[in-house]
Order: C-alpha cells, then sequence, then structure tokens
C-alpha cells in the first residue's frame, strides 16, 4: 500500500515546484509515484465550476463560502476512487493540494480558525460523509505572504493562463489562510504535518524518509 502525501500552502509558495523536486527524487530511489492536482481543472466539471466561481462567472455563488466547498469536495469525491487504486499500484501517491486547502482558505474567508465549525464541517462533509483517503503526511510549504503574492504576481506575468482569481488578488484572505495553514499543521488536523521552508532549499530524502522507516 502506498503513502498518500499531501503539498498545502498559499498561492505562489512553490507547490507545484515541490511536487515535481519530490517526483525527481522520489523516482531515483527507484519508488514509483502517482500525482495530482486540485482542483482537477479540465478534468471535472466540479474544478471548472470553481474555475468559473473564481474567476467571477458564477454571480453570487463565489460569495458562497460553503457553496464553494461543495464544489471543490464534489470535485475530491470524484478522484477517490482514483487515488485509492493509485494507493494500491505505486509506493507514494502525491497530492498538490487537498481537503485542508478547503479548511484554510473557507476558514480564512469566514475570519475562524483550526478550532472553528467550518474546520469541522469540511472533516464531516469530506471524510465521514464522501469517506475520501485520509492523507499519511501533509507538507506545508511555508513562505511569507510577500514572496508568495511576488511570485504569484511573476508567474501571471509569464503566463496568462495564470491570472490571479479573487482568491490570489486577496492579500489580507492570504495572509489569514497563512495563519489557519500554521493552526491545522500545528494540531496535526488529519495527519502529521511537516513544515517546509520555502525559502531554502529543500533536502527532499530527509522530508519523505520518516515515511518509509518501520
Ligand atoms: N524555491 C523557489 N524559489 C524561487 N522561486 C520559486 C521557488 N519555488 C517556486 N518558485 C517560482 O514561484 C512561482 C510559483 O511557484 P508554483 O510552484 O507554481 O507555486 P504554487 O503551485 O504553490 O502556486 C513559479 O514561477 C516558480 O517558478
Ligand atoms: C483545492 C482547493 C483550493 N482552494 C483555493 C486555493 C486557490 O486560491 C484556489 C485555486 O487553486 P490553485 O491550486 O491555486 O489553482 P491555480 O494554481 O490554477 O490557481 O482555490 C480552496 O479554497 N479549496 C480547495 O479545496
Amino acid at each position: 500500500m502506498g503513502k498518500l502525501v499531501v503539498i498545502e500552502g498559499l498561492d505562489g509558495a512553490g507547490k507545484r515546484t515541490l511536487a515535481n523536486g519530490l517526483t525527481e527524487a522520489l523516482a531515483a530511489q527507484g519508488r514509483t509515484v502517482a500525482g495530482h492536482a486540485f482542483p482537477r481543472y479540465g478534468v471535472s466539471v466540479h474544478a471548472d465550476l470553481v474555475r468559473d466561481g473564481l474567476y467571477g462567472r458564477l454571480g453570487d455563488l463565489s460569495e458562497s463560502v460553503y457553496g464553494m466547498a461543495v464544489l471543490y469536495a464534489l470535485d475530491r469525491r470524484g478522484a477517490a476512487d482514483e487515488i485509492r487504486k493509485d494507493l494500491e499500484e505505486h509506493d507514494v501517491v502525491l497530492l498538490d493540494r487537498y481537503v485542508a486547502s478547503s479548511a484554510a482558505y473557507s476558514a480564512a474567508r469566514l475570519h475562524q480558525d483550526e478550532h472553528g465549525e467550518f474546520v469541522r464541517w469540511v472533516h464531516e462533509l469530506e471524510i465521514e460523509r464522501f469517506g475520501l483517503p485520509v492523507p499519511d503526511l501533509q507538507l506545508l510549504l511555508r513562505v511569507p505572504v510577500e514572496v508568495a503574492a511576488e511570485r504569484a504576481a511573476k508567474r501571471e506575468q509569464a503566463d496568462e493562463s495564470r491570472a490571479r482569481d479573487i482568491y490570489e488578488s486577496d492579500g489580507s484572505l492570504q495572509a489569514r489562510c497563512g495563519v489557519v495553514y500554521d493552526g491545522l499543521a500545528n494540531i496535526g488536523w488529519l495527519s502529521p504535518w511537516q513544515v517546509v521552508d520555502g525559502r531554502s532549499n529543500v533536502n527532499f530524502h530527509s522530508l519523505l524518509e520518516p515515511l518509509f522507516t518501520p
């Protein structure tokens, strides 16, 4: 049975870059990796609706924190069987964002923290009701909000398909979200967490070693 590893962090923290690095490092150790990134744009109708909402194309739906959270959750629910199958066939299943993204962003939108009503609700919906696989490890890729914002802005200039959406352009939301992420990591929400400093060189080997030591 493979290990389910999730990368979490703010927009522009470098999650995609870390996922690519980890995949290469694991392959170099002879381990097989399957990867998914949520939302699964272009793959799931729910993810495409999320994108519409994030770019203001769903009227007042995106104003509803719970409405958006249901779309993100249905996207993940649609991927659950594939994740379970990947876990049977690979050493590691690496996810770029998962349930904790909903917990952090939505709680931040509602001005709640890791102990608040939303975080309890999303656990009930996605883990208890939808039965989504629980991660073995969550990596919080931590960078100062300003660094994440600068990287997201640079990426937007370089690639117009990555134009910043309503969450990414809201600096105070990103700052609150960073605080909720710290809280989730601190209480070990859903799984053990490891905090990774996104500004220094990541030692991929030591990051995942605990998963493979009995
Ligand atoms: N460790 C790093 N140092 C400097 N720039 C980085 C680093 N990691 C990522 N970047 C750059 O920051 C931008 C955002 O990275 P990305 O991996 O797309 O972030 P995310 O997936 O978290 O939104 C990209 O342009 C990427 O090249
Ligand atoms: C997966 C997920 C993302 N989000 C937020 C985080 C991001 O601001 C936004 C879009 O996800 P993101 O992964 O940043 O997509 P992209 O890199 O293409 O912009 O959705 C949630 O609020 N809940 C979730 O469950």
